[in-house]
């Protein structure tokens, strides 16, 4: 199936997916420049609580953090996006080196790894339900770039010996995603897409300008993970990032001037 190989990685996924040259494709360039103010957009309101923390899990393609979403107690509301969201996982891309891995780029610039937190409308009944609905879903993108140590982060990555392989899952109970965000939320916003199959066009996109920090070091034990199960020839966990698609008319707002 789908993968970040050059035999069935971002440039093969229109065979399987043909929405992948669809007109709201993720992820873009962000050109600042391009961007136009919106003196009507709302500050973002994110309102986590560590208790909906359920899980950790590498699925093949990264690894996500999963949240119980049953109750509206982990939600994205105001920015953008009208009504409620609630937070389903969140999870990263990230490359082999630190020169690349995000998959938004700001004026060309490439960061060492991007988080996604994802929500999904509470309008409708379900997360899978939400993701076929073009107001379906809203993902807050975080770029990383190396700095000071983080220690939020490191609580993640010190329960990556217990997922190394694909499919390995285990408890992690009591995480706050919100000491995953930077102090300042300006953010830019546009209509897009999952950025991997199904490739659906269904998200809101709401990307911060302000990266979050790590080490080189913890950039690195991203790198451990592997893309391969116990029992395959071991491939790390490297390059898991779509480039930029075309932008096709869609104009990117911005939430700060
Ligand atoms: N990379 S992404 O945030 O656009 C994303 C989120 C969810 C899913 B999914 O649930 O299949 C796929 C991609
Ligand atoms: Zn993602």
């Amino acid at each position: 199936s789908w993968g970040y190989a050059a035999n069935n990685g971002p440039d093969k996924w229109a065979d399987n997916f043909p929405i992948a040259n669809g007109p709201r494709q993720s992820p873009i360039d962000i050109i600042p420049g391009e961007a136009s103010f919106d003196g009507g957009l709302k500050p973002l309101s994110l309102k986590y609580d560590p208790s909906t923390c359920l899980d950790i899990l590498n699925n093949g393609h990264s690894f996500q953090v999963t949240f119980a979403d049953d109750t509206n107690s982990s939600t994205l509301t105001d920015g953008p996006i009208s009504g409620i969201y609630r937070l389903k996982q969140f999870h990263f891309h990230w490359g082999a080196s630190d020169d690349k891995g995000s998959e938004h780029t700001v004026a060309g610039t490439k960061y060492p790894a991007e988080l996604h937190l994802v929500h999904w409308n509470t309008k409708y009944p379900s997360f899978g339900e939400a993701a076929s609905q073009p107001d379906g879903l809203a993902v807050v993108g975080v770029f990383l770039q190396i700095g000071d140590h983080n220690p939020s982060l490191q609580k993640v990555l010190d329960a990556f010996g217990a997922i190394k392989a694909k499919g390995k899952q285990t408890s992690f109970p009591g995480f706050d995603p919100a000491t995953l965000l930077p102090a300042c939320l300006d953010y830019w916003t546009y209509d897009g897409s999952l950025t991997t199959p199904p490739l659906l066009e269904s998200v809101t996109w709401i990307v911060c300008k302000q990266p979050i920090t790590l080490t080189s070091e913890q950039m690195a034990k991203f790198r451990c993970l592997l893309f391969s199960a116990e029992g395959e020839a071991e491939c790390c966990m490297v390059d898991n990032y779509r480039p930029p698609q075309p932008l096709k008319g869609r104009s990117v707002r911005a939430s700060f001037k």
